[in-house]
């Protein structure tokens, strides 16, 4: 261990003034002992240690005693909207914009046919829907189906390359803000502006940024959005997407799934669709109450944080991983894949090396947390409200014993 690193961990820890939220969340795991390292917030959230007592609450009494009634007098029908308005400010969207519900895929679906009619689509001769071509899989996967019912057809283009694809075609734009893999932050205000001079809708999606970093929707005055919510936002396995809609777009939004959710009048039972105004507009069925509300009372940890400060100490977090990495591990055994510049940084690193997979192993084995993702990439997210730098200290030191080939201790 360096003595320097391990005391500038310590200072930085004392100075952190987001360190007291980590005690919002159950970190501990008794498999691995106190001391894990979980560096894999940016796949699944931590539980915040509120949610179980909300949970078993809405299941005792919400349903077991209030039962149908809860609809309304729990305000289960309206969760969807008020669980959104929750995850508006992390996002940079006023009230009103945002619902939860649904997985993001089926929120990708939704935003990319509603993005092509909202640019007239083939009609308008706008028949090529824009997808980066790093995306995460599903996203190009709905994009390809959204594209053939619309008949459009999906271009793929590596982010950078946007500018130059953008034209009078373009029907609709796909782009994740940070790329999955390599933890790239792609510049949002820059491909939205690039986006609306082609005459184009835009569509985000946030998973691997909101609840990281400052996105800024309606400033950017991005058309569509959509994330999940189990990753930086801690919803939990499975928990609901959300979409949003920015607002002089509502009115025009023609969702590609009208369930009778998102009818003006769901209890007319009638059987002419009339959309509701409003983010409403972007519901379909029934939502998945337990995980909402698991979901609305997870968000209660970020009553009080400045997304700005998280933003801070995410990124002193991730240089501070790899000035360790750098002073720990040999040069030439680990290329990073992440930017250095801050400016196109999200909140994870990315290390390449050949043996990732068997690596990871011997990391998780040690307690530090990250993932592997194919062909040769180790993930560490940082998730600023329980992430410390004496953690970080750690996952490099335990990374250079792993590819040192130092035996688990036991
Ligand atoms: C960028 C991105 N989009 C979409 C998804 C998948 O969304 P879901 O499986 O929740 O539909 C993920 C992660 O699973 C992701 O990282
Ligand atoms: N959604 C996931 C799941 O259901 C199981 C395991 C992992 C995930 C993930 O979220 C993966 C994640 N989006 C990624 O960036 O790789």
């Amino acid at each position: 261990m360096s003595e320097a690193l391990a005391a500038k961990a310590a200072r930085l820890d004392a100075e952190d003034e987001l360190a007291k939220l980590r005690d919002r969340f159950a970190l501990e795991t008794p498999s691995e002992g106190n001391a894990a390292v979980y560096l894999d917030g940016n796949s699944l959230g931590a539980l915040p240690r509120n949610v179980p007592e909300r949970l078993a609450e809405v299941v005792a009494h919400e349903w077991g005693r209030m039962r149908i009634r809860s609809w309304e007098e729990s305000g289960w029908w309206t969760a969807p909207e008020r669980v959104g308005d929750r995850i508006a400010p992390l996002i940079g969207a006023g009230p009103g914009r945002v619902v939860a519900g649904d997985s993001t895929s089926v929120n990708v679906f939704k935003a990319v046919v509603g993005a092509v009619r909202l640019s007239g689509g083939p009609e308008q001769d706008r028949d090529e829907v824009l997808v980066d071509a790093t995306t995460f899989p599903t996203d190009g996967y709905i994009a390809g189906s959204a594209a053939r019912m619309t008949g459009c057809r999906v271009r793929a283009v590596e982010p950078a390359a946007l500018g130059e694809a953008l034209g009078g075609r373009t029907a609709a734009v796909l782009v994740n803000h940070v790329d999955y893999r390599t933890g790239r932050l792609y510049d949002l205000p820059g491909i939205t502006a690039a986006a609306h001079a082609a005459g184009a809708p835009i569509v985000w999606d946030l998973c691997h940024s909101a609840g990281a970093l400052p996105v800024g929707l309606d400033e950017h005055r991005v058309e569509f959005a959509v994330g999940c919510t189990y990753k930086y936002l801690n919803g939990g396995p499975g928990a609901p997407a959300y979409l949003y809609v920015r607002e002089d777009v509502q009115p025009a939004f023609d969702s590609p799934l009208p369930g009778w959710n998102s009818h003006a009048d769901p209890f007319g039972m009638t059987s002419g669709y009339t959309p509701a105004d409003g983010a409403v507009r972007g519901r379909v069925g029934t939502p998945d109450i337990l995980s909402m509300l698991a979901l609305e009372a997870a968000l209660e940890v970020w009553d009080g944080v400045d997304i700005g400060a998280v933003r801070a100490k995410s990124l002193a977090l991730t240089d501070f991983f790899l000035e360790c990495v750098d002073a720990y591990v040999p040069g030439g055994r680990l290329s990073c894949a992440t930017p250095a510049a801050h400016a196109e940084r999200g909140s994870q690193i990315a290390l390449r090396c050949d043996d990732a997979g068997e690596v990871m192993r011997g990391l998780v084995a040690r307690g530090v947390v990250g993932d592997f993702r194919p062909p040769d990439v180790l993930r560490f997210g940082f998730t600023p409200l329980y992430t410390g730098f004496a953690d970080t200290e750690r996952a490099a030191r335990v990374l250079a014993d792993v590819l040192a080939g130092v035996p688990v201790a036991r």
